[in-house]
């Protein structure tokens, strides 16, 4: 237990996906009466992996909420890279659409690179185009990654500051922590909104004991590694903010499959002053934010 006797304030990504979905359903309703057509999203899903379909079926529900447009072109797992990548042109080109995602991963044999190159960074609603990537790192306008808007929208809907505050990242990955301590440090002299924190990026070379010393010290910790039961209880200074990317699939005792992310939920809520649950909380609002996009992509578009 926490020295004031409470333990940490659970944050609700599930409600705040809610209250972002029913915000932009308004303002897209208003938008389409307006240009008399819907902002649209298409989907590029290779293969029948069982997560993948879940996360598609997701994003297909909410845009059908928010009132976006939405289908999934859905490609055999044996499909070549440049049958894929003529797909995606297919897409840049049809001017009916406003947002693509391939979803991640696809197969071995294919490279993800070549893939999110080929969408057209106007419609690259992941942002995981190079030339997307490569002004987020300089801060300027572009569309960020939806789970690092999802971290920075919990964050902001909290009322959690990162102005001048330490935030401990575990894990590099090119689509979350990286990304994410780009966003994290970046400077309000620039284009993008500042959050202006000090960011320490750990990953699997951080000597355990090492990672200890950065979290004991940071006011936010952001844990997107894989790896179940990272952040422990005594890695986590009291009332700091943790916030779980994890999405791991464990069998429990009794062989049925759970969802977990990567912090010891029970003991570090003890410590923390809030704390993210996983499922219900990054996951829904990364799916929001990608409606957010989509948005933004078709409002883009019309002002070309
Ligand atoms: N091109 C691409 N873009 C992505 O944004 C992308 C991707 N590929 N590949 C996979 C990851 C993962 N991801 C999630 C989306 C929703 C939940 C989500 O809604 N999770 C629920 C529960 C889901 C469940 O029950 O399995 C929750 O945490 O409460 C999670 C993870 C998007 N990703």
């Amino acid at each position: 237990m926490s020295a004031n006797g409470q333990s940490a304030l659970l944050i609700d990504g599930k409600k705040i996906a809610e209250d972002i979905q029913n915000k932009l359903r308004d303002d897209i309703k208003t938008w389409s009466e307006l240009h008399k057509r819907k902002p649209t999203l298409v989907a590029v899903l290779v293969g029948e992996d069982p997560a993948s379909c879940k996360y598609i079926e997701k994003k297909m529900q909410a845009a059908e909420y928010v009132g976006i447009d939405s289908r999934t072109e859905k490609l055999h797992e044996s499909v070549t890279e440049d049958e894929l990548i003529t797909k995606v042109v297919e897409l840049n080109k049809d001017e009916s659409v406003d947002g693509i995602l391939v979803q991640l991963p696809v197969p071995q044999h294919i490279s993800e690179r070549n893939v999110c190159n080929a969408v057209d960074p106007t419609k690259d609603v992941d942002g995981f185009h190079i030339m997307n990537v490569g002004k987020l790192s300089l801060n300027m306008m572009t569309f960020v990654p939806c789970t690092v808007l999802a971290v920075i929208e919990l964050l902001a809907r909290t009322g959690i500051e990162t102005f001048g505050k330490n935030v401990v990242i575990c894990g590099r990955s090119k689509n979350i922590g990286l990304p994410l301590s780009m966003l994290l440090h970046s400077d309000a002299r620039y284009e993008l909104p500042g959050h202006e924190a000090t960011v320490t990026l750990c990953h699997r070379h951080t000597p355990p004991e090492q990672l200890k010393v950065f979290t004991k010290t940071a006011d936010i910790i952001i844990s997107a590694t894989g790896v179940v039961g990272l952040i422990k209880a005594d890695m986590v200074k009291e009332g700091a903010c943790v916030i779980d990317v994890g999405i791991n699939r464990i069998k429990t005792q009794e062989g049925k499959v759970k969802l977990v992310g990567d912090v010891d939920f029970s003991a570090v809520r003890e410590v923390a002053g809030h704390i993210t649950p996983v499922p219900g909380g990054v996951g829904p609002v990364t799916v929001a934010m990608l409606m957010k996009n989509t948005f933004q992509a078709a409002m883009d578009r019309l002002k070309q």
